[in-house]
Parts: C-alpha cells; structure tokens; sequence
C-alpha cells in the first residue's frame, strides 16, 4: 500500500478535473472560503522561507486572486512591507471582500504596475485554472512589464497567462522563477512548452481526499507522474536467488553503420547498464573490433555490409532466429541502407524497440499500420522530428505534446515514447506516463541512444514477466534522466556527454536504496 504522499505525487489533472474534484468537496460540505483560507496560509508559510521582506502581490478577479489576498494579508501581519496592484474594478465576491479587509488594515492597493513600490519579490494572482481566454490590452502590457523587471515572481498555482492542461502561452504569461501547484499537479508543470514560465515547481497538499480524486478519474486512462515509487515496482531488483544468464533477459541490439560506430557503442553502453542477463549486438561486420573491445561481455555478431557500411542483411549464429530474442533495440547509427533489417525485425514475434534510424525507415516505409498487426510489444522512440516524419497527420507536438503522444499510441498500436525535457510516453489504451525531472544537460548527441538500450534491456528482463510494457518504458526514461541529473550536479550542464552519462545510471539505482 503506497503512502498519500506517494499517491497524490503520481496523481496529474486537467483544469476540468481539478474543478470537478473541488466541487465534491464543496458538495460535502467544506466551505469554500474555509479552503482558501486553507490553502492560502499553506503558501503564506511557504512564502515566509524566501529571502526579502517588501513584497508586491498582484491581484486578479477570480480566487486565484483570493488566495493572493489571504498570502497578503498574513505576511502584513508578520512585518512583511506588502501592496496590492490589481487592474481589475470586478472580482468575485470571495475576493472582493478580502480585499476590502485588506484595505481595511491599510494594505495600500494601485492599479497601475508602475504605482507599485520597488519589492524583494512578486506573488502572482492574477489567473489560475479558471484562465481560459487570451490575455489582451492592459493586462498583457501590464504583465510583460512585470516580466521585464526580473524579479523573482512567486506564481499561485500556476503561472498566470499559462493554459493549465496543454502549458500554451495565452497571449502572454508570467514568467515566474517558482510556481506552488495547489492540490493536485496539474497538466501544464509537465508540457514543455511551460517550462520556462514555471521556473522551480513546487506541490501544496492540502489534504484532497484521495476518495474524491479516483471518483472524478474514474476508470478512464489517466496521465501520471513518474516516481522513484513507481521505479521501484517495475525494476529487475531483487533478482531471484536462483537464476541463470538467460532467465534474466536476451537482448539483441541491432545498430550502427561504419558511418555511425560510436551510437552503438552507446546503446550498448545503455544496455549493459539495465543488468540484462545476455547482450547479443548485430552490427556491420567492420564495427565488431570496437564493439568487442569497449563490451567484452557481450556477443558481438559481425554482419555482412552494403557499399555504405550499413548493415546488408542480419546474420545470425547458426540455430538462432530472431525468435530466440527476450527482446529487440534497433536502429541506432543504422542508416537509411539498412531498410530492410526493420522489414525483418517488424515481422518477427519478439518485444521491439525502434529509435533514430529505425524510425526515420519506417516513416520512409509508411508501415505504422502494419505494427498494429504485430503480436509481440513494439515501443517507439521518437524525438519531435522524428515523431513529426512518423505521424505526419497529427497535430503538431509542439501544442500539446501529451495529447500528440496519446493519438501516436493508438494510431500505430505501440508504445510510444516522446522524447523531451519532459519525456511523455502512452499506451494504446490512452495512458500516459509523464517523466516530472530531467535536465538540459541531456540535450546532446548520443544520449538517446543510451536511452534506447536501457529500454531494451528492461524489456528483456521483463519478458516473462507481467509488467506492463509502458511502465517498463517509463521506469527507463526516469533512470536515464535521473542519472543525467546526477551528473550535471557533479560536472555541470556542459559535462554530460552520452559516454559520461552511461557511467552514472547505477548510481541511480544504488542512491534508491532497499528495494
Ligand atoms: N475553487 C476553490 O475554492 C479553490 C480554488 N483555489 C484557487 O482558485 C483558482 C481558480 O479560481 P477561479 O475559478 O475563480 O479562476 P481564476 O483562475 O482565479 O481566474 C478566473 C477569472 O479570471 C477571469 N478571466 C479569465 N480570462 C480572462 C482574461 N483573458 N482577461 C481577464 N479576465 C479573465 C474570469 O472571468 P470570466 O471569464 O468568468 O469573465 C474569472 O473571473 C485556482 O487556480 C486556485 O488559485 C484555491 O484557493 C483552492 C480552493
Ligand atoms: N532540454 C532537455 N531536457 C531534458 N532532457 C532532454 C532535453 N533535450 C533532450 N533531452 C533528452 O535527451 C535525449 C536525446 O535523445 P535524441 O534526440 O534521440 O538524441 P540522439 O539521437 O543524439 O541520441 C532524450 O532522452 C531526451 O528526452
Ligand atoms: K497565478
């Protein structure tokens, strides 16, 4: 049984769902001003741990501009030099009389951005989930002057001018340097393109009951966080203490091109580090020097080569098909000449990865109808382009990374993953995982390829077992970030190249503890 914390940290909702959660708690009779009031002393506390003592709140019509209100009120009574500036002359009524308490107590209150005083720091209320249409005139202008003033901003829920379910820019947004996410993480904290505008994310629990959140989720598919908690469900660990080399997962990679050596070693690298129990790796017959050399372990099989280095065809040892594989990583450095190794690899009945060149082949082949027929798990990986060239008839990710990944999964029958500072991967059935942390640092050539090979070697290890393929995709995704996250800490943004990254995934797991 998983904590509260644990629950709720998994739990990620729409603007929708938030409202329908709340309106059972007010239906059972929690007054509303009794949660803001709530709520609001929750970040009041918050708020008093940051440095600076003058403090501009802004205000918008709604309870997001309540919750302002409660935060300014508190820190006016600890000490705090607090004003008001809100352009708004009509606020819910909620709102409207803690304003007038707080101008009761002297709280001095402007309309116009450039009437406020210099401050430490900004609150932001203008707008929370209730935002729905673009911000124009006065309070876009008055919003971009506040961003140009490069004070940290402290945003109430979410940034004010962000969509709270697909993170678009509604006009303009605050910039804030932290964001308090009330409840419940919501949709936005998890789409890339808000990033920038959330600055360092934070969750205020006040105490949702967890009864109300699974009423209004329901059975449907739902979207989830990946956590250290979720990880540790799906890992390999412990292995049995009886076991053998083959029990614990058969991973073929099939990769590289005289052109491209290095993505296999790479993905090799990534494979090595899942703990899988035999690695095989195909690639073209000159690559097998190198291949041996950085992975002794494993068994290189030297394949025959086109004029361009790239794989010709699979040769595999004798009374080996591709059958006898717990699971298959393909396309790495493999080059668009190697066509018809996805043809072969497509048609077979083991659990299949494909990335970079595997999927650049297929979208060239046109077959992502033809992975619905497959049997056996297929995942693909894709980054923006890549997801673009396969799927050219959904919308562009760049909208709705989340809802792209959710249609690329039922179009095609696998299981995608969308690569990104937020990593996104769904299921046929609709489902999604959402990969909360990583680090920019990851934004450098080869580091996918490491991503590819752990994937391919969990799915190995799992092969016999009953994890759910996306979980398994998802706990991947989390190790290869968490362990570029490790390592820009000890060697900064700039020191992370792909090689670097292979040799700080098991310190991950370790730094997990018991399991
Ligand atoms: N429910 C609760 O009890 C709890 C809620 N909590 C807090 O409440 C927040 C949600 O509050 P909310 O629903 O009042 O909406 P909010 O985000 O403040 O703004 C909507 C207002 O903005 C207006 N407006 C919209 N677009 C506009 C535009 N372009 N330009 C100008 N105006 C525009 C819109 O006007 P309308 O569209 O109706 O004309 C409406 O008046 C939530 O994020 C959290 O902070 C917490 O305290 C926990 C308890
Ligand atoms: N800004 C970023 N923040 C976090 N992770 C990132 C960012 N940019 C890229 N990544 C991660 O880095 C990896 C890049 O993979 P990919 O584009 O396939 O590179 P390559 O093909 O060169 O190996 C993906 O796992 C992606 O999620
Ligand atoms: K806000």
């Amino acid at each position: 049984m998983q904590d509260r914390q644990e629950q709720v940290s998994q739990v990620v909702v729409t603007a929708r769902q938030m409202r329908d959660i709340e309106a059972r708690i007010f239906a059972a009779g929690m007054p509303v001003a009794a949660l803001m009031e709530k709520v609001a002393g929750l970040i009041a506390l918050r708020v008093r741990e940051v440095r600076g003592s003058r403090v501009g709140i802004l205000v918008g019509p709604g309870h997001n501009g309540g919750d302002a209100l409660v935060v300014a009120r508190e820190l006016h009574f600890r000490g705090y030099a607090v004003w008001l500036y809100s352009p708004f002359s009509k606020l819910k009524e909620l709102t409207s009389q803690h304003l007038q308490y707080a101008q009761s107590l002297g709280i001095p209150y402007y309309h116009e951005v450039e009437q406020l005083p210099d401050c430490d720091f900004l609150i932001d209320g203008l707008f929370g989930f209730g935002l729905e249409r673009l911000i124009t005139e006065g309070i876009a202008l008055a919003i971009n002057r506040l961003n140009q003033w490069h004070k940290p901003i402290l945003s109430i829920d979410v940034p004010s001018g962000i969509h709270t379910d697909t993170g678009e820019i509604l006009g303009t947004a605050i910039r804030a340097t932290h964001t308090f996410c009330l409840g419940l993480w919501k949709l936005a904290f998890l789409q890339d393109q808000a990033l920038e505008y959330i600055g360092k994310a934070e969750l205020i629990d006040f105490d949702i009951p967890l009864a109300d959140v699974e009423a209004v989720l329901g059975d449907a598919p739902r979207i989830k966080r990946i956590t250290p908690g979720t990880v540790k469900l799906t890992l390999p660990l412990p292995r049995p203490p009886v076991t053998h080399k083959y029990k614990e997962g058969h991973l073929l990679l099939i990769c590289g091109s005289r052109r491209y050596a290095g993505g296999a070693v790479l993905t090799a690298l990534g494979a090595r580090a899942s703990g899988v129990g035999m690695l095989s790796i195909a690639v073209p017959e000159s690559l097998k020097p190198i291949l041996v050399s950085h992975l002794p372990e494993a068994l290189i099989i030297g394949c025959p080569e086109t004029e361009t280095g790239a794989i010709a065809h699979l040769q595999l040892p004798e009374n080996t098909d591709l059958s006898f594989f717990s699971a298959i990583a393909c396309g790495p450095g493999l080059t668009l000449d190697a066509t018809p190794i996805i043809q072969e690899v497509i048609s077979g009945e083991s659990s299949l990865v494909l990335d970079a060149d595997g999927l650049n082949i297929l979208a060239y082949m046109g077959t992502i109808p033809t992975l619905q027929k497959r049997q056996a798990p297929t995942v693909l990986t894709p980054h923006t382009g890549e997801f673009q060239r396969l799927f050219p008839d959904i919308a562009d990710p760049k909208h709705d990374r989340v809802k792209a990944v959710q249609e690329a999964a039922v179009q095609s029958g696998a299981v995608v993953l969308l690569k990104g500072a937020r990593t996104a991967i769904a299921n046929s059935q609709g489902a999604i995982w959402i990969n909360p942390e990583s680090t920019p640092a990851l934004a450098r050539g080869g580091s996918g390829d490491v991503l590819t090979g752990l994937i391919g070697g969990l799915l190995a290890q799992a092969a016999t077992k009953k994890i759910p393929v996306e979980d398994i995709v998802a706990t991947a995704a989390w190790w290869h970030s968490q362990a570029g996250i490790l390592a820009a800490q000890e060697r900064t943004e700039l020191g992370v190249d792909a090689f670097t990254l292979t040799q700080y995934l098991m310190q991950v797991i370790s730094n997990l503890g018991n399991i």
